[in-house]
């Protein structure tokens, strides 16, 4: 991004996460053109949070409670969510479907990370499912974010071969393992171009 002197501006994401946060981890080490300015979690005991903790980025909670409609849950996170600028949200193993308040306020400034070769195994369990079905192939998908699940327009895929040897566990790992490339070096492309 230009601004107005003709500056470089690096674009200012938030990354969502429920879970662990190794594509979190993966993001933060790869010295991107971009400003991780903070971590929204659905999940008080996720790993993520102690992960951001220690890279001093802040972190947001957005927890989904009883009787509290996610229209407004996700109004209140665009405003705890207004005092860091965010351009970009970037879904790194969030576990809630993005509803229509967020997918206006950021049109095609959400993208995800997906554990299989989408429109293939869509979904929470997207290796476990690959794994199950018997597939010699899987791999990673990064995808912009729409009203569907997991069905926003394709950015980037990276093969993973299941070896008749891998276990789930065998195969979950060589998955992360792509993932924390792909997913900097897809975002250091997209931030290239302009679009995030
Ligand atoms: N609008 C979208 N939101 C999200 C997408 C998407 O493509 N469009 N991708 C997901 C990530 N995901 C798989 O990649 C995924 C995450 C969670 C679920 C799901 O069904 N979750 C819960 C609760 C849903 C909720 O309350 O929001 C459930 O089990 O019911 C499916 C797919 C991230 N968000
Ligand atoms: N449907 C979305 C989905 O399954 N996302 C997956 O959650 C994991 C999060 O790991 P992490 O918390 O260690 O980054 C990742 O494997 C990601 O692809």
């Amino acid at each position: 991004m230009i601004d107005q002197s003709n500056t470089e501006v690096k674009p200012r994401l938030a990354i969502f996460a429920s879970g662990n946060g190794t594509n979190f981890e993966a993001l933060m080490t790869a010295d991107l053109p971009a400003q991780i300015c903070v971590v929204v979690c659905d999940q008080p005991n996720a790993g993520v949070i102690e992960r951001a903790n220690h890279h001093q980025i802040p972190v947001v909670m957005s927890v989904a409670q009883k009787g509290v409609s996610k229209v407004a849950r996700e109004q209140q996170l665009l405003n705890d969510l207004a005092e860091y600028r965010v351009d970009d949200l970037v879904l790194a193993g969030y576990m809630r479907i993005i509803g229509r308040t967020l997918l206006a306020a950021f049109p095609r400034h959400i993208i995800n990370i997906h554990p299989a070769l989408l429109p293939a195994f869509p979904g929470r369990h997207g290796i476990e499912d690959a794994y199950q079905y018997g597939v010699k192939v899987t791999g990673v998908t990064i995808h912009y974010v729409d009203g569907g699940v997991d069905t926003g327009e394709i950015i980037a895929q990276a093969p993973v071969l299941r070896s008749e040897t891998d276990t789930l566990a065998s195969l979950e790992t060589k998955i992360h393992e792509v993932e924390h490339q792909l997913y900097p070096e897809t975002i250091r492309h997209l931030i290239q171009k302009g679009v995030l």
